[in-house]
């Protein structure tokens, strides 16, 4: 699992690496950023992943979200994955932004094509986690994960699937539902299949109805978010927290929107969220 460095800059003291390597589960060669706190040259620190949404890539995130300041101070580890593979030649891979490259929604498929390379759940879960304490100074006991839209979606399903893992999880605007918006069932149909049964898996609320995570998990919403009628529906997440007894502070913001100058007014407190239950 060798890794090539693409680039690397000084960031806060810290830095910020870009890094390609060839995945095993994918199949294909995945690209993805890293952050490296000051405090990563001392010794072991608690890792966090981030999981971008529709149409982003490994850069987005670590270029718009403003996130690196924060973590240089509170001594995190920043993760940044690419949101599907690419380099396929499928047909419809890129009709549409929804579907096909840059909308991986985080699950492994089991339908032709996609199925050959289309394996991002167990590409964060298991060879991404391994790959990056492999070369990097991790505390693999202290380990979260967060996103936005599709990746928040992703957060919630890779923490609430395995909390041994993932001890912290947040999201922004996330896609709490994806069995009952037309985002998710275009993605289920096209990556699980038109059988329904297989979707449960890997939707936060039905997961969430089943089994609260240990940990509180905070999500935050923007009240103008131009996706949130027809593909978010927070309440489904809150209706599944109330089954379960999770605890969950979801939080409306009256103006926000669905994009990354959101996520920058409200980052530092999903920092401070996982900072605090992971020392
Ligand atoms: N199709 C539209 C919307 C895509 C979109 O809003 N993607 C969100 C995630 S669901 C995002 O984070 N885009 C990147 C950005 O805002 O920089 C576009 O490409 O402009």
């Amino acid at each position: 699992m060798a890794l090539q460095e693409l680039s690397r800059h000084r960031c806060f003291g810290g830095w910020q690496v870009f890094l390609q390597h060839d995945s095993a589960e994918i199949g294909l060669p995945m690209k993805l950023g890293i952050y490296l706190p000051p405090a990563a040259e001392k010794g072991k620190v608690p890792a966090l992943t981030y999981l971008a949404g529709l149409t982003c890539t490994e850069e987005t995130f670590l270029i718009k979200a403003g996130a690196q300041r924060l973590a240089a101070e509170l001594g995190l580890i920043l993760i940044a994955p690419d949101t599907s593979p690419r380099g396929t030649d499928f047909p419809g891979q890129a009709e549409n932004w929804d579907f096909g490259i840059g909308a991986g929604f985080y699950v492994d498929a089991t339908e032709a094509p996609w199925q050959a390379h289309w394996r991002m759940y167990s590409y964060v879960t298991k060879e991404l986690p391994a790959l990056v304490a492999e070369n990097f100074p991790v505390d693999t006991g202290q380990r979260g994960i967060f996103g936005h839209s599709m990746g928040g979606h992703g957060a919630l399903i890779c923490a609430l699937k395995s909390p041994g893992l993932f001890r912290s999880v947040s999201a922004f605007a996330p896609i709490s539902n994806p069995v009952n918006c037309p985002w998710g069932q275009k993605a289920f149909t096209g990556y699980l299949g038109a059988d329904k049964a297989s979707w449960a898996a890997y939707d936060a609320s039905e997961l969430m109805k089943a089994q609260a995570h240990p940990n509180p998990i905070l999500v935050d919403q923007g009240e103008a978010d131009q996706f949130l009628e027809r593909e978010l529906h927070p309440h489904a997440l809150e209706a599944a927290a109330q089954i379960s007894g999770q605890q969950l502070t979801l939080r409306r913001h009256a103006g926000y929107d669905h994009g990354y100058y959101f996520i920058q007014s409200f980052i530092e407190d999903h920092l401070r969220h996982h900072a605090a239950l992971l020392k």
